[in-house]
């Protein structure tokens, strides 16, 4: 949903010639984009751009990309400007919800699918953090978020379709 730009987060800033929008490159075949997958990963970029998907990547250790600074970057941010993030989905399936940024006002979905670990749980919790971060000053939305977050059965909202998982 959006690609590498000139202003990036910490984690992203150490070199990064892998592609953040895959569906950039010239060519793009399975082999190219498991090596550019896994060229980020090697380099802790575990989101990656496929036009409009967003594929995370587990990093099964914790990663300095999801603090208030980060959260407070992707908020309001031109589309492109800032590396594929959880964040930068939230962004834009709120503004788009709110009918900002030239639309009309509609309801939005974000599917998340993966393998059983692949981390569902733990990016739609990234998400709703994030809306709970735009949402500050929305009472009613934000405690309809809040009941979303209460709910046990959080993982019933999560399509858990299983993948073809090839790293
Ligand atoms: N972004 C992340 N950063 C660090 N660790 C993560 C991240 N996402 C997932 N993990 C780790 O991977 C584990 C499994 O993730 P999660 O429970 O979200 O998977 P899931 O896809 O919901 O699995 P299942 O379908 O089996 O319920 C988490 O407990 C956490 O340790």
């Amino acid at each position: 949903m959006v690609s590498l730009g000139e202003r990036r987060p910490p984690a992203e800033a150490a070199g990064d010639e892998a592609a953040g929008d895959l569906a950039a490159l010239a060519e793009l075949d399975e082999a190219v984009l498991l090596g550019g997958l896994r060229e980020r990963f090697l380099r802790q970029q575990v989101y990656t751009d496929i036009g409009d998907i967003l594929v995370a990547m587990n990093p099964f250790q914790p990663l300095p990309l999801y603090g208030r600074e980060v959260s407070k970057q992707y908020q309001h941010h031109e589309t492109g400007t800032l590396p594929p993030h959880i964040f930068a989905v939230a962004s834009r399936a709120y503004h788009a919800m709110l009918g900002r940024r030239g639309g009309r006002p509609q309801s939005q979905c974000v599917v998340i699918s993966g393998e059983s670990g692949a981390g569902k749980t733990e990016s739609t919790k990234l998400l709703l953090q994030h809306i709970m971060n735009l949402c500050k000053g929305n009472s009613q939305l934000e405690q309809q978020i809040l009941q979303i977050k209460q709910n046990e059965f959080l993982d019933y909202l999560i399509f858990k379709s299983v993948s073809l998982g090839f790293l």
